[in-house]
């Protein structure tokens, strides 16, 4: 691949992933610039998550190569730094409180104590002081998503982030969408909602058989 070109959010080249004898993604090639907000569309097992997970870092790409911010995927650091990962459960801590977690994320990111005000804006407030993993499914995902408004990472990735969410919440997820879009951040995420999806994206992927189309 070329010298990095930090004018890309992100760059796939021929990427593969393979479990065993497997290829979930066979050759995925990509590029994103930033501000891009890219919906990522695919049957049950298509291989989203896996291709997320290597964007951020925390799956080899078993070929190929790929770039974030000029940032080769192999300097999983300087990638991981580029980078928020939104999943379900993933970077919440089950013991601590919802504004624990919080408190928890701004420190990781050097920043002060958010205000109690960010679990308002996504419709936690009365949830406070419940521990992580007292809060239902659709409760941890809007936690997460205050995570994502505290994060400065310029690209989201995000799985998808609308499943087990009320109608509220579905509301709230694009709203805070693009808010981040607005702010020039560039976004990919996985869905199985069309519709919704196609409310902020301005670009939509399709993985089959493990390459995109
Ligand atoms: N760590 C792993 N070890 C073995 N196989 C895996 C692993 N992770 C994912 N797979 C397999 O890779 C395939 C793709 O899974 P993945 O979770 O990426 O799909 P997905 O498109 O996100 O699916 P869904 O829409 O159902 O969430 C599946 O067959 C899954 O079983």
């Amino acid at each position: 691949m070329a010298a990095p070109a930090p004018d890309f959010a992100l760059q796939l080249a021929h990427v593969a992933r393979k479990f065993g004898a497997q290829f979930v993604l066979r050759d995925v090639t990509l590029d994103l610039r930033p501000g891009e907000v890219a919906a990522l569309f695919g049957g049950n097992g298509a291989g989203k998550t896996t291709l997320l997970r290597v964007v951020a870092g925390l799956l080899s790409a078993s070929r190929g190569e790929g770039r974030v911010f000029g940032y080769d995927l192999k300097d999983k650091r300087s990638v991981r730094e580029h980078v928020f990962f939104m999943t379900e459960g993933g970077g919440l801590y089950g013991d601590l409180t919802a504004t624990e977690n919080l408190d928890f994320t701004a420190r990781m990111y050097g920043l002060t104590a958010p205000s109690a005000e960010l679990l308002e804006r996504v419709g936690l407030g009365a949830a406070a002081n419940k521990r992580a993993r007292d809060l239902s499914s659709g409760m941890r995902k809007r936690l997460q998503l205050a995570r994502m408004l505290l994060a400065p990472s310029p690209l989201l990735l995000l799985d998808e982030p609308f499943a087990n969410l009320d109608a509220g919440g579905k509301d709230a997820v694009l709203t805070h969408l693009r808010a981040a879009q607005d702010a020039g951040k560039t976004i990919l995420f996985s869905s199985h909602e069309p519709e919704l999806a196609g409310q902020v994206a301005t670009r939509t992927l399709t993985l089959e058989q493990g390459v995109l189309g």
